[in-house]
């Protein structure tokens, strides 16, 4: 049923924008009632408008904290226009319909950005305007709820196009919002008093979903919630999909973990390619050798600017996705010579605090894996030297980032092998040199590192017969010994970092 607005309350904090929708409720003969900012602003644009203090008989009190709270403000809202007892009650009190709420909340998430304080923390929290809008949501049917300056814009369509009618489609569209405008500031609020820590209740809001075209599959929906303008410019190319999201989340969290000049090629969130090297080409092409058949359609991220001669290098190849902290113009000209490339100008290191996971019918909730170990155990034939020591930490670091269970064989700080996502240790070691051999890489001299403990000496060995000669993993298995045994008796460096990096 069409509803025709005839009387509005506004109390809003940003006021920019507003304008339009005041004049034009004033010019369709609109009775508005208003709080003391908000009144000024709306009569200086010539406009009627009604003192909240006027309808109340009351004054704003506790420096603003109580000002809408009355029941004349909020029975004219609550009240079911197609229930007599009601319509009584508003005349017996002289309570007037309020049809339209136009609400744009104190900024708490904006202020606790911007300060520590406290009292000016606590004093952003809106307490009047969220009642105003559950009130208004509540009672759907009759009343239309605007509850933030972003749906200012969806307001004026409708005092436009249906000049000042609504539908009961428009009236639950809006009232949707406005539930979700009051949930999300209050995990807002709740976070902060929880000092961003998790809960008794698993509480996110991330504002700003964006819809994908699809999800891991053409059959399924998916989408974004967050905000890819924040750590990105994207510089070319189309939409990131589902999978490149997923991609580009485990490609940042690796390149991140390295300072020295440094490539990496991704498929399917592992890595198949990495090298740190003295120039970027180089680091490119040696990280490049390590897989080139994997690193097909990759996803590609440095951690330093793309210079001209190393993007003629890469646009040889077919990929999807070049992540870099910045791009020399030449190189752009370059790689934007290919329309169907993403590239992306990476603004600030991606943070993640918690990791999140769906099982049974709940969430599974954990820190990210952002620990490193202090220090090593050696416990080999004799120390690493420091070519095996820095060929150590390259692979510890590059097994962190596959999925388990994993190997990573590296070699001059370049990935020569991996094995990753398989259900036996052994198997990933067996993997990780037959790719190894595919690219002809000489094991001899290697370092392999181990996502987790081996649980038997077979790794050690069959990693010995084929010339690896140090080893790192966390420890902890009943049976450690037996692969200390192997390393010290077969001349083998064995670090142990005492932490586990499993990704399931
Ligand atoms: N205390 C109240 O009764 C109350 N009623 C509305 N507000 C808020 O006051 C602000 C508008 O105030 P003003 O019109 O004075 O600029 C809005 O953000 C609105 O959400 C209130 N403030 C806080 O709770």
């Amino acid at each position: 049923m069409q509803k025709q607005i005839k009387s509005a309350l506004i109390s809003v904090f940003y006021k920019d924008n507003l304008e339009n929708i005041v004049k034009k409720l004033g010019e369709q003969g609109v009775t508005i009632y208003s709080t003391g900012g908000t009144q000024k602003f709306i009569e200086d644009l010539g406009v009627k408008c009604v003192a909240v203090e006027d309808l109340t008989a009351y004054p704003s009190i506790l420096g603003g904290r109580v000002k809408t709270l009355h029941p004349k403000v909020f029975g004219g809202i609550l009240a079911r226009r197609d229930n007599p007892q009601d319509l009584e009650q508003l005349k017996e009190y002289q309570i007037p319909e309020i049809d339209l709420v136009i609400v744009d909340l104190y900024p708490f998430e904006e202020t606790v950005k911007s300060t520590t304080v406290e009292q000016t923390i606590i004093e952003k929290i809106d307490i009047g305007g969220v009642s105003l809008i559950r009130a208004a949501g509540k009672n759907y049917k009759d009343v239309v709820i605007v509850a933030s300056k972003d749906q200012y814009a969806d307001l004026e369509k409708v005092l436009t196009d249906n000049n000042g009618a609504t539908t009961i489609e428009d009236r639950r569209g809006f009232a949707a919002k406005a539930f979700e405008v009051c949930a999300h500031y209050d995990v807002a609020i709740s976070q902060y008093f929880l000092n961003n820590e998790p809960g008794v209740n698993f509480q996110l809001s991330v504002p700003e979903g964006q819809v994908n075209r699809y999800g891991e599959n053409p059959h399924q929906r998916g989408v974004f919630y967050g905000n890819l303008d924040e750590v990105f410019n994207k510089l070319h190319g189309k939409e990131l999909s589902f999978n490149n999201l997923v991609d580009v989340d485990a490609a940042c969290q690796l390149i991140q973990e390295f300072e020295e000049t440094t490539f990496a090629v991704i498929k399917h969130t592992n890595v198949c390619g990495i090298a740190s090297r003295a120039t970027l080409k180089e680091a490119w092409e040696a990280a490049l050798a390590g897989d080139k058949e994997s690193a097909f359609g990759g996803v590609l991220v440095t951690n330093k600017v793309i210079d001209k001669t190393t993007a003629a290098s890469i646009s040889e190849i077919f990929f999807e996705i070049l992540i870099a902290p910045g791009f020399d113009a030449d190189a752009l000209t370059v790689l934007q010579a290919k329309k169907n490339r993403i590239l992306l100008e990476q603004k600030q290191p991606v943070k993640s605090k918690y990791m999140f996971k769906n099982v049974l019918n709940g969430v599974l909730l954990q820190d990210s894996d952002n620990g490193s170990y202090k220090e090593w155990t050696e416990a080999g034939a004799r120390p690493a030297t420091p070519a095996e020591k820095s060929d150590l930490e390259f692979a510890n670091i590059v097994c962190k980032h596959l999925k388990s269970n994993a190997i990573a064989l590296v070699k001059d700080k370049q990935l020569i092998g991996k094995g990753c996502g398989q259900t036996s240790r052994i198997d990933a070691l067996r993997h990780a040199i037959e790719k190894a051999g595919q690219f002809s890489f000489d094991l001899k001299g290697a370092a392999m590192a181990s996502d987790a403990f081996f649980p038997f000496n077979d790794c050690v060995s069959i990693a010995h017969e084929h010339g690896i000669i140090a080893v790192i993993q966390p420890g902890g298995s009943m049976r450690d010994n037996d692969s200390i045994e192997f390393c010290k008796t077969h001349d083998m460096v064995m670090v142990m970092t005492g932490m586990r990096h499993f990704r399931h």
